[in-house]
């Protein structure tokens, strides 16, 4: 696998930048061996542009006399814990690099190595400035011995641990000639003396399980290659390896080892379950339920076995069917994103992964990728296709939550004037695993660079760059720049989570603001897509990136940045508006947010001038749209406080009327914000004793709820209602006092 960094043409540097590092020195501090980790900094060497930085200020001291009682070794170095009054002497053994701060790998004379992170010794240089020194082969050379004072020792990413000096008078360099190392021998460097150790494969196996139970999986799969490498037959090694991938989700890895296995002992039971569980992680649900069955029969009573065949098996329903149980998996969604705090007050997931629900894809075989005159590609109808149709269940490549990267992205804690990072911390993060995924397993390359990219690549280069292999940070970045889902839940799930994941097929759907034929439903990580009218033969199937709930400046501005000049027909209304227009449409929303709105909600007695007022300011934003009447969403929230003011002075049937005109308006723009008024129709209709009205209205809204969830609902069927109910409760608990008060339950 090899690396291709950023050629400058991101604006996202200091992503890539930090996905570069985190990527390369993947839990560098894991005790890796001392050459892996030279080998990993050469890596980092590879990609830092250097010279670009001048150092200054080192602090030499030639006959430094030390107090030896108080030096501490790393391995006494404790997270987070500053041990005052005690130096550090060590080496330097890698070049330095400079990322956020300028980085070595440092040994002790022990020889325990870590890496080092030196603040504020750089500065960009300034025109004609020559007096100082780059980052080059001769700053601080390999075997520079240097003591370093008010050290601190801190988690700089999740997993790296780093020796962190922020001061550079803190950090002295000392003379090889200093009396410490004399002949006397106070102090030596034990790396100088060549050790020789034993190691075989039960050694690696072995080591392999403490990192396994340990929860980490890399430095065990690390520790069962050693050993693979030594005995290339070992089965355990290759079944204990292929459970090692599975827990990191790496499930071709997985795969390919329980193959191994099973190949050198075809009755080997570890082995053929770990494949079936590869191969679910594959989307390769009959092969893995035929496989499961098959061990089933061979181990009845097997609790565990008779579980993952029966999981297997709702895998495959899912996959060829579309059918889902929705009230389960609320409920597992429910369950898996509850978050408690950990002994440092952080947020951490009860469930270890997260809401990541186990799934299966599904893809309606009524839709295909084809060419569309200048959007590039999109999803098409290959037929006619129904209201409510599930199109496509899509698991996500990959998921960040917000709440995961708190404490694990590399932070701007230094006062070093280079840095300067602006950017989302979810971005990084996905960047990283994107590059982790396919770095770890290159089967993936394909499905992430095919996505559209705003890359000018030929397709040579980037067959080239697929089958090469190569992990490709500007492609990575490019892509998820212009496919990134913003994990939203619906209003009804009632969650404050959020995050940013790549979805791979959902990303060919192309946008409109308003109009879109297909909605979006996640539920933890997985998105649901449906149509939500009846689609015609060879019709485009749209979804919405940002709607028109958000005003025209802030979503052009950001389609433009993916390269989007959108035709919806609300864009083409506002770039069509003369400037008088939309000046007239400002000072009317002014006027109601400023003078009108304030004094109607404050008041208790209703002022009839004021009433008078907001609607002249509604028929004038209207008459502004006269010609596109169902585009006047400017006045929504507008008409909701009349509907509402009315109510207050006792004049419930006026606000009736007023909500339903509004409902009929807008009622085919999939705004949210017709939802409350249909709640606010229901609520005064009950006011007016109009029952059957208000169960009419109660039906609409249950069908909002539900049906972008499970689909069409069927009036004819007598259990709809009570199906519907079941799931709404679910989603939406007031929908079920409503439905009490109307006695639907
Ligand atoms: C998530 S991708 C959608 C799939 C993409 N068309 C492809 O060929 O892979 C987003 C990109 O599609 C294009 N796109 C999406 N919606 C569009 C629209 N309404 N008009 C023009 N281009 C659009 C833009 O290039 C945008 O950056």
């Amino acid at each position: 696998m090899k690396y291709q960094t950023a050629t400058g043409t991101i604006d996202e540097i200091e992503i890539l930048q930090n996905a570069i590092l985190r990527v390369t020195v993947d839990n560098f501090s894991q005790r890796k061996s001392r050459e892996t980790l030279i080998d990993e900094h050469k890596k980092l060497d590879n990609l830092c542009d250097s010279k670009k930085y001048v150092v200054h200020n080192i602090n030499k001291q030639e006959n430094l006399t030390l107090n030896i009682q108080l030096r501490i070794s790393i391995s006494n170095l404790q997270v987070d814990n500053v041990p005052t009054e005690r130096f550090l002497l060590c080496r330097v053994i890698s070049r330095f690099v400079k990322i956020y701060a300028l980085l070595a790998l440092v040994e002790d004379p022990e020889g325990n190595v870590e890496r080092l992170a030196l603040y504020n010794w750089t500065k960009i240089p300034k025109q004609g400035q020559s007096n100082t020194k780059s980052i080059d082969q001769s700053f601080l050379p390999i075997g520079t011995i240097l003591v370093i004072n008010n050290i601190s020792y801190k988690f700089a990413t999740g997993n790296i641990t780093i020796i962190r000096s922020d001061n550079p008078d803190d950090v002295i360099l000392i003379d090889h000639n200093n009396k410490l190392f004399d002949d006397d021998k106070v102090v030596k460097w034990s790396t100088n003396e060549k050790k020789v150790e034993i190691k075989n494969a039960d050694y690696f196996r072995r080591l392999g399980n403490d990192y396994f139970t340990s929860n980490n999986y890399i430095t065990a799969i690390n520790n069962y290659s050693n050993g693979i490498k030594l005995e290339p037959k070992n089965v355990t090694l290759f079944t204990n390896r292929a459970e090692a991938y599975l827990r990191l989700y790496q499930f071709y890895n997985a795969l390919k080892d329980t193959k191994i296995a099973l190949m050198y002992d075809p009755n080997n039971l570890k082995a053929a379950y770990r494949k079936g569980k590869a191969l679910c992680g594959l989307n390769r649900y009959k092969e893995a339920t035929n496989i499961l069955q098959n061990l089933y029969q061979r181990m009845k009573g097997n609790t565990s076995i008779k579980q993952i065949t029966k999981h297997a098996e709702m895998l495959s329903y899912e996959n060829e069917n579309g059918k889902y149980d929705y009230l389960r998996i609320i409920d597992e969604f429910h369950e898996r994103s509850k978050i408690k705090k950990d002994i440092k007050g952080n947020d951490v997931w009860i469930y270890e992964a997260g809401p990541r629900l186990d799934h299966a894809n599904f893809l309606n075989e009524n839709i295909k990728i084809d060419l569309i005159e200048g959007k590039g590609r999109g999803w098409i109808a290959k037929c006619d296709i129904p209201e409510h149709t599930l199109l496509m269940v899509s698991k996500a490549l990959i998921v960040v939550f917000t709440n995961e990267v708190l404490g694990t992205i590399i932070s701007k804690t230094s006062n070093d004037e280079t840095s300067q990072i602006h950017v989302h911390p979810c971005a990084e993060e996905l960047a990283t695993r994107i590059a982790q995924k396919i770095f770890a397993e290159p089967y993936y390359c394909p499905e992430v660079y095919r996505l559209y990219d705003g890359l000018n690549l030929s397709t040579n280069e980037r067959i080239e760059i697929i089958t090469n292999n190569i992990v490709s940070f500007t492609i990575i970045a490019n892509a998820l720049k212009h496919n990134v889902f913003g994990l939203v839940y619906s209003e009804f799930l009632k969650t404050t989570l959020t995050g940013v994941g790549l979805w791979t097929l959902p990303s060919y759907f192309n946008h409109a603001c308003i109009d879109e034929n297909v909605n979006q439903f996640f539920l933890g990580d997985l998105l649901f897509l449906r149509t939500n009218r009846p689609i015609s033969k060879g019709e485009e199937l749209i979804i919405n990136y940002k709607d028109a709930s958000f005003c025209y400046e802030e979503r052009s501005s950001y389609l433009k940045s993916i390269n989007i000049d959108c035709q919806c027909r609300i864009c083409k209304l506002e770039r069509s508006e003369s400037q008088e227009i939309k000046l007239r449409m400002t000072q009317l929303l002014k006027t109601y947010d400023e003078s009108i709105k304030p004094k109607l909600l404050k008041s208790h007695n209703v002022d009839l001038s004021l009433i008078k007022e907001l609607e002249y300011v509604i028929t004038e934003l209207r008459s502004l749209r006269k010609e596109h009447s169902d585009l006047g969403f400017n006045t929504i929230e507008l008409i909701s406080t009349l509907a509402y003011t009315y109510r207050e002075s006792g004049n419930n049937k006026k606000a009736l009327s007023i909500l339903k005109e509004a409902y009929d308006l807008y009622k085919t723009t999939h705004l949210k914000e017709i939802h409350n008024i249909i709640l606010d129709i229901i609520i005064i209709s009950l006011d007016l004793e109009l029952i059957e009205e208000a169960k009419k209205w109660f039906d609409m809204i249950l069908k909002i709820v539900v049906e972008p969830i499970m689909g069409k609902l069927e009036d004819d069927k007598p259990k709809w209602r009570k199906e519907a109910l079941h799931l709404a409760g679910k989603i939406l608990p007031e929908i079920i006092s409503i439905a009490e008060i109307l006695e639907i339950v």
